[in-house]
């Protein structure tokens, strides 16, 4: 585990991997009790009011869009949703302010509902990466224009059906063996 953790580009590859790609781009909670949440930047109500609070109501529900504070351009800049490891050799400063359980950004969410598996889900991607890449060539085996991403609660990679019939949750790849 110290061994593949101590691996930069690895790290920045997962990184990357979980920031544009959330496996779970949503979470929806209830508040237990009223409640007042300060905003770091005030917004203008559709009254023309200027609102620096969100006043919550006992039982409503709060949409958390973990993708969407994973891919804020004022964040990451304007390349926020493209898939780019390098980033991670200069993490913009916003991002501290992310208040996520890991890595700058929403994907495992924070405070008291966070992710206990977060530490394992990332040495088993590591180590799986690891062992697959050195192992095996990856192509896709369609067009990348014939994938897109469907989300019930997990978001996947889905492949479309041209026929009218149900888009699949399919990636379908060409795996060769790495010549040597
Ligand atoms: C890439 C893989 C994973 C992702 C992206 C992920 C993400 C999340 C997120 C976003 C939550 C918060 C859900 C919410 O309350 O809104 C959560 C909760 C949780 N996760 Fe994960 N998770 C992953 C893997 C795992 C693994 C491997 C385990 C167990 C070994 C695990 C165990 C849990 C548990 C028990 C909770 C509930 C915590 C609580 O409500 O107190 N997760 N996860």
């Amino acid at each position: 585990m110290d061994e593949l953790n101590a691996l930069p580009y690895l790290d920045s590859v997962v990184r990357e991997t979980l920031r544009v790609h959330a496996p779970i781009p949503e979470s929806i909670h209830m508040a237990m009790q009223h409640d007042i949440i300060p905003l770091q930047t005030p917004y203008i109500d559709k009254l023309g009011n200027t609102q620096s609070h969100i006043r919550l109501k006992k039982g409503q529900t709060i949409i958390i869009p973990i993708g969407t504070v994973n891919t804020d351009k004022t964040i990451w800049g304007k390349d926020a949703g493209e898939f780019n490891p390098e980033r991670w050799q200069h993490v913009p400063e916003g991002s501290h302010s992310i208040p996520g359980v890991w890595g700058n950004m929403f994907t495992f969410l924070g405070g008291p509902k966070a992710c206990i598996g977060y530490r394992f889900s990332l040495v088993e991607m590591k180590a799986l990466i690891f062992t697959l890449v050195r192992a095996f060539e990856f192509e896709l085996a369609v067009p990348a224009s014939n994938i897109t991403k469907k989300t019930t609660i997990l978001q996947r990679p889905t492949l479309k059906d041209f026929s009218d019939e149900v888009d699949k949750n399919e990636l379908p790849l060409l795996v060769r063996l790495v010549s040597s």
